[in-house]
């Protein structure tokens, strides 16, 4: 078999990979190897649409069957890749099968990170996959008790799904209040605000003593004694990079695979991107993050792809996410720990947008929430001056009177 271009994971960074290697000209063959036995699909509805929807949801696939043949990219489902052989370049299956390689990509994502509570639980669920998706959707319905562990994204999207379909909603948060990560508290009180309002309990600051099914549910009791019984508890606690692949081929990895500012592991004919690879991040100095965010595993994708046929650009990009919850859409763009200053501009219709200065004025990241769409372009803005390190004057940020734009100018 010739030795192409392998590539293991068949997410949304994975395959993005595939069709930028073909876009930038590679003529040899791709492999596309994905555990799953489906055509590779988009993650974001499955917390969102996927659980409303009236008709059985279909996975909304990346690329269709076609567009795979037509870019001659041999994608292999259904398939674990077991070991990668350094030596020979070759990437065994679980069947034993090899896939010889002359550049590799690892983009094995990340997995959700287990409650040792809830080991053997039947009534205790993880999300990451379309069927994962589907059997929690079954659960969700009018009358069901449903407990979410962790209120952070997949927690909270899934809270306001199951509050769609009529369902009674706990979240329970171990912090002392929900989205700690990477949402400004300011932001959080609303989304908090509007659970409320749509009767979600949401029982922040304390832990799970213990979890124990009974016949046909489960029954939470949390630290300070409190008991919760449910139907169904869905566990989203974070997640956990995949990297026991680069682990046992000897690659260097810390929270997440190691790659240098080209995405280029400590193999160098082995790269690795998107939630799986700890990079560093140029605009911030250079410092080592890992992000687990959909636009990340496309640019990163794309990115790989083009140092894999020998470029050597790196990531420049400004992180970037967003959530979907009832009718409020939430964006947050940039890295605001560094920050010791914020300032809140309004934008009308309850939508504002927070901008975090850095102490020497940069403007570090920018978080936004409001109905619909209404923070997207001023965010988008946000991004570019981030991009470009500006330090605009607070009060002009303040300002709904002055544009965003006219800051760009400056
Ligand atoms: N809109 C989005 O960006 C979006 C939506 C869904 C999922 N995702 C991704 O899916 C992955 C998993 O999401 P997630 O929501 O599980 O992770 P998360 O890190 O966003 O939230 C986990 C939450 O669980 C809490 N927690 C941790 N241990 C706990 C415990 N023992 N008891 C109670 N609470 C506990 C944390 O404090 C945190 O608030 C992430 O990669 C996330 O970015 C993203």
């Amino acid at each position: 078999m010739e030795h192409g271009m392998v590539i293991i994971g068949a997410g949304e960074c994975g395959v993005r990979a595939a069709f930028a290697l073909r876009e930038n000209g590679y003529g040899g063959t791709i492999a596309l190897i994905g555990t799953e036995p489906h055509l590779p699909y988009e993650r974001p509805p499955l917390s969102k649409e996927t659980m409303v929807s009236d008709d059985h949801p279909l996975p909304r696939t990346i690329a269709s069957i076609e567009q795979f043949a037509e870019q001659r990219i041999d994608f292999i489902g259904n398939s674990t890749a077991a070991s990668i052989d350094r030596a020979a370049k070759s990437v065994v299956l679980h069947d034993g099968r090899k896939i010889p390689y002359e550049r590799l990509l690892i983009a094995t994502g990340a997995l959700p990170r287990a409650l040792p509570l809830a080991a053997g639980s039947k009534h205790c669920v993880t999300l990451r996959s379309y069927d994962d998706a589907l059997r929690i959707r079954a659960r969700f319905g009018p009358a069901a008790r449903i407990a979410i562990i962790g209120g952070g994204f997949i927690g909270l999207e899934l809270a306001a799904s199951a509050r769609k379909r009529g369902a009674v909603v706990t979240v329970i948060e171990a912090q002392p209040r929900i989205l700690m990560r990477g949402v400004p508290e300011e932001i959080a009180e609303v989304i908090a605000a509007r659970h409320r309002h749509e009767g979600v309990t949401l029982r922040c600051g304390t832990g799970i003593a213990s979890i124990n099914d009974t016949d046909d549910s489960v029954d939470i009791t949390l630290a300070d004694g409190m008991e919760i019984a449910a139907d169904l508890a869905v566990i989203g606690i974070g997640a956990v990079p995949v990297t026991d692949l680069a682990e046992a081929a000897g690659l260097e990895t810390t929270n997440g695979i190691i790659v240098n500012d080209w995405l280029q592991t400590s193999d160098p004919d082995i790269f690795a991107a998107g939630d799986c690879c700890a990079f560093p991040l140029a605009i911030y100095g250079g410092r080592r993050v890992r992000l687990e965010a959909w636009r990340n595993a496309q640019e990163q994708g794309s990115l790989a792809a083009r140092n894999m046929l020998g470029g050597q650009e790196p990531h420049e990009s400004v992180p970037w996410f967003w959530s979907d919850q009832y009718e409020l859409g939430l964006q947050v763009a940039g890295l605001a720990d560094e920050a010791t200053q914020t300032i809140r501009r309004d934008l009308g219709d309850d939508a504002f947008i927070l901008f975090h200065l850095a102490a020497d004025g940069r403007l570090v990241a920018a978080s936004g929430i409001g109905p619909g769409n209404a923070v997207a372009k001023d965010i988008r803005l946000a991004e570019m001056l981030i991009q470009r390190g500006a330090r605009p004057v607070p009060a002009q940020l303040q300002s709904s009177h002055v544009k965003l734009k006219s800051l760009l100018a400056a």
